[in-house]
C-alpha cells in the first residue's frame, strides 16, 4: 500500500491496492470492526473504506458476513469492537439527532426489497419522508411521483400493492423508496438476486445512471458477477472474517488466495473476465 506518513498502520485497510491509495475522499471508514453471536466470531478486526462517488462491490462466500458488515454498518446488528466513521464522523460517538442528520444521507435496499405489504408503493416511498421531515401531503405526492419515474416504474404502479407487482419491479420499488431523501450513499444487498438476466442488466444499468445522475456513492453486496464486471469500480472480497483484498478487477485476477481464484477465473468467471486487462467499470 501506498505509505502516506500522515497515516499510521490502520489508516490504510489490509489488502487494499496500492493505486487506490490517494487523496480521494472517504466517506465511509471501518476500522478494526469485530462482530460475534455468542462464541460466533463473524468478523474479526476488519477494515474497510468507501470512496465518494465508486461503486463498491462486496462479494465473498455465502455466510462470511457480508449482510452482517452492511448491518453493523448501519448500526443494526451490535459489534464487540471497532469504529465506523461516516462523513468523517464516528457514528458511535454522534448524540441521537445528529446520527439520525447522518442516517438521512444515505438510502438502503436490501435483500428481497422489504417492503410494506400493508402499504402501496407511494406509501412505502413516503416512509422515511414521514420519518425525518415535515413536509405536506401534497409535496410528499410529488416527490413520490418523481421517485417512482426516476427508477422507471410507470407512474400507475404508485397505488399498487407490492403483492400487485413483479419482483423486478418490486427491486425498483424498494429503491425508489432508498432514494426517498436524496441520499449520498446507497447500501444495496444482492439487488439482482432473483432476477432474471436480462432484469438484472437493467437494474445494473439504473444503478448506473442514477449514480452518474445523482452522482450517489454505492456499496453493493453481491453474487452476480455480471454486475461487478459491468458497473463496479472496485471489489471488495470479504473471507477468514475480513476484507482479504479490495481494488479493481484486475486486483481481483492477480490475487493468489484459493477463493478469489476459484470465484474469479473459475468457469463463469473465465468466460466473463477473458482477456481483460482493463478492470471494471467499463460500459457496454
Ligand atoms: N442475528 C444473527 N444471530 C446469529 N447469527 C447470525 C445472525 N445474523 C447472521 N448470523 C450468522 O452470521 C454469519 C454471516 O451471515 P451473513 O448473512 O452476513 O452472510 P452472507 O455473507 O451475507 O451470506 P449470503 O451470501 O449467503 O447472504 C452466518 O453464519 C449467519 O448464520
Amino acid at each position: 500500500m501506498a505509505s502516506d506518513l500522515a497515516h499510521d498502520e490502520h489508516d490504510v485497510p489490509e489488502g487494499e491496492a496500492e493505486a487506490e491509495a490517494g487523496d480521494r475522499e472517504v466517506v465511509l471508514r471501518a476500522r478494526g470492526i469485530t462482530v460475534a453471536f455468542g462464541k460466533q466470531t463473524v468478523l474479526k478486526d476488519l477494515d474497510l473504506d468507501l470512496y465518494r462517488g465508486e461503486v463498491l462491490g462486496f462479494v465473498g462466500g455465502s455466510g462470511t458476513g457480508k449482510s452482517v458488515l452492511m448491518r453493523t454498518i448501519l448500526r443494526l446488528t451490535p459489534k464487540v469492537s471497532g469504529t465506523i466513521e461516516v462523513f468523517g464522523k464516528d457514528i458511535d460517538a454522534l448524540g441521537d439527532s445528529e446520527r439520525r442528520q447522518i442516517e438521512r444521507r444515505w438510502g438502503v435496499l436490501f435483500q428481497m426489497g422489504a417492503l410494506f405489504s400493508s402499504l402501496t408503493v407511494k406509501q412505502n416511498i413516503q416512509m422515511p419522508m414521514r420519518e425525518h421531515l415535515k413536509l405536506s401531503p401534497r409535496l410528499m405526492d410529488e416527490l413520490a411521483k418523481l421517485k417512482i419515474d426516476l427508477v422507471g416504474l410507470p407512474a400507475n404502479a404508485a397505488d399498487k400493492f407490492p403483492s400487485e407487482l413483479s419482483g423486478g419491479m418490486v427491486k425498483r420499488a424498494a429503491l425508489a423508496r432508498a432514494l426517498a431523501l436524496d441520499p449520498e450513499i446507497l447500501f444495496l444487498d444482492e439487488p439482482t438476486s432473483g432476477l432474471d438476466p436480462i432484469g438484472a442488466a437493467d437494474f445494473d444499468d439504473l444503478i448506473a445512471s442514477l449514480r452518474e445522475t445523482l452522482g450517489l456513492t454505492v456499496y453493493m453486496v453481491t453474487h452476480d458477477l455480471d454486475s461487478l464486471y459491468s458497473i463496479c469500480d472496485r471489489i471488495a472480497v470479504l473471507g477468514e472474517k475480513r476484507v482479504l483484498v479490495a481494488g479493481t478487477l484486475d486486483d481481483m485476477l492477480a490475487f493468489d488466495h484459493p477463493w478469489v481464484k476459484s470465484y474469479f477465473r473459475g468457469v463463469r468467471g473465465s468466460r466473463l473476465f477473458r482477456g481483460i486487462g482493463k478492470g471494471p467499470g467499463r460500459k457496454g
